[in-house]
């Protein structure tokens, strides 16, 4: 049986939760999800600046997990912070829910648009397209204009916003799968792509049964060259027992 680590980024256990449910719901049987999240950090990650902080929370997670012989860890959200770096410290697939995400819905339709949250962090969905090479498959980017908060506040208003807009997108953008850019709305997608008829798609669930691919595939992170464990040197303060 497979062990894979969840690692919602941001500290906010409600959102946790919800990508641990959506996770467990959508893995083989026998694959146990160990979620976590860092023990300090940003409740929500909503730009560069919190990016920044979360990818150190990520990289000591990886390294526990690790010891923990894992299988596989998913940084599970929409900026996939940290994603190389957590790749040199890794034996293990590392799969972010972006990635994971925009690769599915390459595989289902020639053009995807994505729903996310707030205006400021489309720019960090289009860097993420360029980085892994899908611009010319991403019709459209959508914000809700809501923060990744107003996903946890039991409201309902930001689900209903995700709804309109994947409605909008299905409409304008000439799309033939919408990708969920958020760890907060990993359980929307189902009931969506019921209602809306196409393919509209969480990075999380995604996420998970690429794991699972690649370890059936006995393929894990390559550690020959750049992604080979970090060069060993004396870290100092805080970060002293990350790389060993
Ligand atoms: O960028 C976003 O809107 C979503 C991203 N932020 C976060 O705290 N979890 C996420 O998936």
């Amino acid at each position: 049986s497979l062990c894979i680590q969840l690692i919602n980024p941001n500290t906010s256990l409600g959102m946790t939760e919800v990508m641990a449910a959506t996770a467990r719901k959508v893995a083989s049987p026998g694959t146990e999800i160990l979620a976590v999240c860092p023990e300090e950090g940003a409740p929500s990650i909503e730009g560069h600046f919190d990016e920044a902080i979360a990818t150190l929370g990520v990289l000591q997670q990886v390294k526990a997990g690790r010891e923990a012989s894992v299988d596989g860890h998913i940084i599970a959200c929409f900026g996939d912070p940290g994603l190389l770096a957590a790749r040199e410290l890794a034996r293990a697939p590392v799969v972010g829910i972006a990635e994971a995400a925009m690769h599915m819905a390459t595989l289902v339709a020639t053009r995807f648009s994505i729903v996310t949250t707030l205006p400021r962090t489309l720019v960090i969905a289009r860097h993420l397209l360029h980085q892994y090479g899908f611009e010319r498959h991403c019709a459209a980017l959508h914000a809700i204009d809501l923060p990744v908060l107003s996903l946890d506040d039991g409201s309902g208003m930001a689900q209903q916003k995700v709804r309109e807009q994947c409605i909008k997108a299905k409409q304008n953008d000439g799309s033939g799968a919408i990708v969920l850019g958020c760890g907060g709305m990993a359980d929307l997608a189902q009931e969506l792509t019921l209602e809306l008829g196409i393919p509209v798609i969480d990075g999380v669930s995604a996420a998970v049964r690429l794991i699972e691919s690649l370890h059936a595939l006995r393929l894990t992170t390559s550690k020959f060259g750049d992604l080979d464990y970090p060069l060993p040197k004396p870290l100092s303060g805080r970060f002293a027992d990350l790389n060993n």
